[in-house]
């Protein structure tokens, strides 16, 4: 299926950067302190510079960027014009970006974020949005719909990495399993756009799976062979996994490609300098192919 927008759909605009540049998606956290080190000031223009020059030094080394809505909005209407000019400036530098803002609601609340995020002709349009599913995978569907249509993804919280959410996502299901692993299996059943006999191109849809969630998936029983979608993998570098972490989580799915990777803190914290950004992000990119290689 070919996006409303013009481009293919982003499962396979994200397959072609990550075999063209590798996993690694650099993440735009404009943090109070981290504009601190960068010499910028903590306003919405602070967070705007960071985030244009970030994608100005990085578009061209890593297969995506990850947007935290959430740095931006607290400066309120300013911080989402900055947050605007970001995202333009990604589409601009024909980066991919990832707005990272977890919604979820119910129906025609759902319908009206996914118009926010996912319309052709959305100001805060990104091409894939991270999405929270604990009213319900359904709950979603709206905004599952509208990104298959503009050529869009959305990445479903399964197994986050943060450590309050095993009460709730290893919690068991009627069904069987987890909670964590019933939220991917019924993403992989979603990504429909990924027609029969094409099955190597990754569906627009995919899941978060913290690098740092370690034995959980064995424990927990999750099998991702056959994941028809590809994995955001949080966690890398500042939180504590490392490539060999990540690899060894992911395996197969990591060496094919299904696995982007992102880091905000590991990679920001070398800046302002474009050149050191890129060292960094080089550095960090050698790793993980290393790692998911062996
Ligand atoms: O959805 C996410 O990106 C996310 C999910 C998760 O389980 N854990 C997690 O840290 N994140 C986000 O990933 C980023 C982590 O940044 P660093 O730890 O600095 O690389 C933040 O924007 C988090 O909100």
């Amino acid at each position: 299926m070919t996006g409303a927008g013009n481009h293919a759909p982003f499962g396979a605009r994200l397959a072609a950067a990550i075999a063209a540049r590798g996993p690694l998606c650099a993440g735009i956290d404009p943090h109070a302190g981290l504009l601190a080190a960068w010499g910028l000031p903590d306003s919405a223009s602070g967070a705007q510079r960071l985030g244009t020059a970030t994608i100005g030094a990085l578009a061209g080394e890593v297969a995506a960027v990850k947007i935290q809505s959430a740095f931006f909005e607290r400066f309120g209407a300013a911080g989402v014009g900055a947050l605007e000019a970001v995202l333009a400036a990604a589409r601009d530098a024909g980066v991919l970006a990832i707005l990272d803002a977890k919604r979820g609601d119910i129906g025609s609340t759902m319908g009206a974020y996914a118009e926010a995020y996912l319309a052709d002709d959305a100001p805060l349009r990104a091409d894939a949005l991270t999405v929270s599913p604990y009213l319900g995978l359904g709950s979603l569907d709206p905004a599952f719909e509208l990104a298959d249509a503009t050529g869009r993804g959305l990445y479903v919280l399964a197994l986050t990495s943060n450590p309050e959410a095993a009460g709730v996502q290893h919690a068991a299901v009627p069904a069987g399993g987890s909670l964590g692993g019933e939220m991917i299996s019924q993403v992989s059943d979603r990504n429909q756009d990924v027609p029969a006999g094409a099955r190597d191109v990754p569906g627009s849809h995919g899941v978060v799976i913290g690098a740092t969630v370690g034995a959980a998936l064995d424990r927990l029983g999750i099998d991702l062979t056959g994941f028809t979608g590809t994995v955001l993998a949080p966690g890398y570098g500042a939180q504590g996994a490392s490539a060999g972490d990540i690899a060894a989580l992911f395996g197969p799915l990591a060496a094919a490609g299904r696995v982007l990777v992102p880091s905000s803190r590991g990679i920001l914290a070398a800046g302002p300098d474009p050149d050191a950004l890129r060292q960094a992000a080089r550095d960090s990119a050698r790793e993980l192919a290393t790692a998911f290689a062996r």
